[in-house]
């Protein structure tokens, strides 16, 4: 397996709560990895710190090989770490095809002025990445109007457009229907695979988890308690403790891994 990302022993405390407790894990190239937990167990935290935005109080991230705790976030972006982000408001008043635009003059950092309309630069890379989210009708919208899922493909797009070796989605489909969910997943798994881009996603939509993720990560209280596939994990009495504790009951339809 090729490792992309190499987390070990990393420890973060906020006063006195120790809110990621000793995690280690690897994340191979092709990868659509979950990362769940019970609310507070640690997901967001451990996110800040892989992409730079919190500093461990112990511990190291490499990406490839290379360090990069101390490294600051947009140099972590640059050196292949991405984020879905949500579009601003800025954003909004611009169409489909011109956030991706904007993003991809960023990635090649193009710097345009008035004798080259930056409406002019990448489109023929701007529409193949709306393809691969199937965006491509809706390229001359002003992202105001869309649909909230359509924001969220977009949001995507706009992601991918910086090449991103590893992918980091936050909760990406908080918010959506549950078929909305399961499409938008699908969708990132299809482009996980073809492309070749690793993806860590927390989430707490079990039905979403089961039916993508290739492995799954525990994290509860800070720990990592468990690590393996859809079913070792549903199999599992340690977090089958700690979810039916939280009220969750994992299924027989929830469980496609
Ligand atoms: N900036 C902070 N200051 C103080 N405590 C924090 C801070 N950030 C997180 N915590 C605490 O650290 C623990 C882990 O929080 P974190 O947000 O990482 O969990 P989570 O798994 O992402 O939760 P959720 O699913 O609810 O988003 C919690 O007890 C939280 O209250």
């Amino acid at each position: 397996m090729n490792v992309v990302l190499e987390v070990n022993g990393l420890c973060k405390s906020f006063g006195g709560v120790q809110a990621v407790d000793d995690v280690s894990f690897a994340v191979n190239k092709g990868e659509f990895l979950a990362l769940i937990g019970p609310n507070g167990a640690g997901k967001t935290t451990c996110f800040n710190m892989l992409n730079g935005y919190l500093r461990p109080d112990r511990g190291s991230v490499a990406l490839r090989g290379k360090e990069l705790i101390g490294t600051p976030p947009r140099r972590i972006w640059r050196l292949g770490v991405g984020r879905t982000f949500q579009i601003t408001e800025t954003f909004l008043s611009m169409t489909v095809r011109e956030n991706v635009q904007m993003a991809l003059i960023s990635h090649h950092r193009r710097i345009y002025d008035i004798f080259s309309r930056a409406t002019r630069l990448y489109v023929d890379e701007a529409d193949a990445l709306l393809d691969l989210v199937s965006m491509r009708d809706q390229a001359t919208r002003p992202c105001s109007e869309l649909a909230y899922g359509d924001l969220k493909r977009l949001e995507l797009a706009i992601a991918l457009a910086h090449k991103p070796a590893l992918l980091l989605m936050d909760e990406p489909t908080a918010g959506m229907a549950p078929s909305e969910r399961i499409a938008l997943m699908a969708l990132t798994a299809g482009i996980v695979e073809r492309e070749g881009v690793s993806v860590v996603f927390t989430e707490h939509d079990m039905d979403v988890v089961f039916a993508h993720a290739h492995r799954i990560l525990v994290l509860n209280r800070g720990a990592l308690i468990a690590e393996g596939t859809g079913a070792e994990i549903r199999a599992n009495p340690t977090v089958q403790e700690v979810y039916l504790g939280g009220g969750t009951v994992f299924t027989e339809e929830a469980s496609h891994a």
